[in-house]
């Protein structure tokens, strides 16, 4: 069996992500894969770093794996992202939302480990995204969007074939972490 893994980190804005993205980086030496976005950058994101961003026609040119719009924003993925990661690294760790999860579940089977995150109030996570630092009017949009509220769940794809996480204590979280890491 191959070995690579791409371990997909997905669910709600502020519910995570992008955090437990850094833990397994730091602690299981996995490679960030970097993704696309026509979204302008946060103040302290960094192009190369926390994504490649890109205008709508950069974005048109690329070759990808999947592409989804985003809260008014298209967001994608390229296999040779996940391949660069591959050279050099057992494993990839990837942000996605749940659109994309399920397409890479699909294309890529057991080779994608998906993990689910969610908190146990909802509330929390407006509060994550002010304690962030995300300007008022981008909160605002993000918790009144379609795809904020569809991510609170695991969608129906994913169940049974993903690791649910409820992010509400740190400790915690990374403890659950490393119990899935520990059955690889
Ligand atoms: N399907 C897919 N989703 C992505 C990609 N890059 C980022 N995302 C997701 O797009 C959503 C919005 O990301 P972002 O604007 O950074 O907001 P954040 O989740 O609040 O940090 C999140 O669910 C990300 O996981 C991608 O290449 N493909
Ligand atoms: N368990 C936790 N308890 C408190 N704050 C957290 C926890 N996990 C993450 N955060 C914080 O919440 C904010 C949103 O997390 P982030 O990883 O950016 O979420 P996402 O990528 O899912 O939008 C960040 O400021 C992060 O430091």
């Amino acid at each position: 069996m191959d070995k690579k893994k791409v371990f997909v980190i997905t669910g709600a804005t502020g519910s995570g992500k992008t955090t437990v993205a850094r833990y397994l980086k730091k602690h299981y030496d996995m490679f960030k894969v970097i993704t696309h976005t026509t979204r302008t950058p946060r103040s302290n994101e960094r192009n190369g770093i926390d994504y490649y961003f890109e205008d709508q026609q950069s974005m048109e040119k690329l070759h990808l794996l999947e592409k989804v719009e985003y809260d008014h924003h298209w967001y994608g993925s390229s296999l040779e992202g996940l391949q660069k990661g591959w050279q050099n690294h057992d494993y990839d760790v990837i942000v996605l939302d749940t659109k994309g999860a399920i397409t890479y579940k699909e294309k890529l089977g057991d080779q994608a480990v998906i993990i689910f995150l969610t908190v146990s109030r909802l509330n929390k996570l407006a509060e994550r995204l002010k304690a962030r630092g995300d300007l008022k009017a981008a909160i605002s949009s993000r918790l009144n969007s379609n795809e904020y509220r569809r991510d609170l769940t695991l969608p129906r794809q994913l169940k049974g074939r993903a690791h649910v996480i409820v992010n509400d204590n740190w400790k915690r979280t990374t403890k659950a972490l490393d119990r899935i890491m520990r059955q690889k």
